[in-house]
């Protein structure tokens, strides 16, 4: 038998951050790239969190450093807006055969601007809860970006990929996430899949879009862990405040 490397999961990052920093967790990624219609998002809605302050000072403090789409979404005066504060504008208007979100994956794969990839994870916010054909866009992106660890986020929920090539630990940050989750095999059958920590334990289960997937399933430990002959979808609520 051969044995398997463990891959640690945690969601540490929803966890609120000092409140001396009062700034959103996210700010501490080291790169900010919006896809395309994305910048749209972050110039609306960033200084509603701050309602006291000067809607361009807000702004100014939360400039994406990348922009990167096929442009048809942006506003002209948030491109100009932000492009005048030197955020990298990459036009892709010539490929309308993947994502935006694709293309800002491959922009933070391929760069090398001093980017520390060695645990490099890639949160996804407002990648769910929309139209459903760019939902299923975005979990398209992280089955064929298997070997990235990529997260999407909406208010309610997180997925992400459980390669088949690893066995899995998620530590369940109670406070904020939990208990409803689901594992699904989006792309290929699984033969077996074996769970611990959950209600409804998997225990060499065969699973298969059509067929029986995990969904509606409860979290009741603080660790879970998950081991698959083919990759799985990893779903968890998100806890209102
Ligand atoms: N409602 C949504 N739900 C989920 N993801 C979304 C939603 N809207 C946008 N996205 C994500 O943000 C990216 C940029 O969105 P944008 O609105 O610019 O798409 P678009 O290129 O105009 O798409 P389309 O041409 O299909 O309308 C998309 O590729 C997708 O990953
Ligand atoms: C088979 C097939 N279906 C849809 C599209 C259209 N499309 C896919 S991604 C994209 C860019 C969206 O920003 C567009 C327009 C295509 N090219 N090929």
């Amino acid at each position: 038998m051969i044995a398997m490397d463990l891959m640690h999961h945690s969601s540490c990052f929803l966890l609120p951050t000092i409140p001396l920093q009062r700034r959103p967790s996210l700010t501490t990624a080291q790169l900010h790239v919006c896809a395309d219609g994305g910048a749209n998002r972050l110039y609306d809605e960033m200084p509603l969190f701050f309602p006291q302050e000067d809607a361009s000072d807000v702004r100014r403090r939360y400039k994406p450093d990348v922009i990167k789409g096929d442009m048809d979404s942006i506003r002209r005066e948030v491109l100009e807006f932000y492009a005048s504060l030197g955020t990298e504008i990459v036009d892709k208007s010539h490929d309308q055969d993947t994502t935006d979100l694709h293309k800002c994956v491959t922009y933070i794969r391929d760069s090398a601007s001093g980017l520390d990839k060695s645990n490099l994870c890639i949160l996804v916010v407002g990648a769910l809860g929309g139209r459903f054909d760019h939902e299923m866009g975005n979990l398209n992106v992280i089955c064929r970006f298997s070997y990235m660890r990529i997260v999407l986020l909406s208010n309610d929920s997180l997925i992400h990929l459980l390669p088949r090539t690893y066995c899995h630990e998620i530590h369940i940050q109670t406070s904020v996430e939990g208990p409803h989750c689901g594992l699904i095999p989006i792309g290929t059958p699984s033969k077996s899949s074996t769970t611990t920590g959950l209600q409804w334990d998997l225990n060499n289960t065969a699973m298969e879009f059509g067929g029986l997937v995990s969904t509606s399933n409860i979290v009741k430990e603080e660790k879970v862990t998950v081991q698959s002959d083919c990759d799985l979808l990893w779903t968890i609520s998100i806890k209102k405040l």
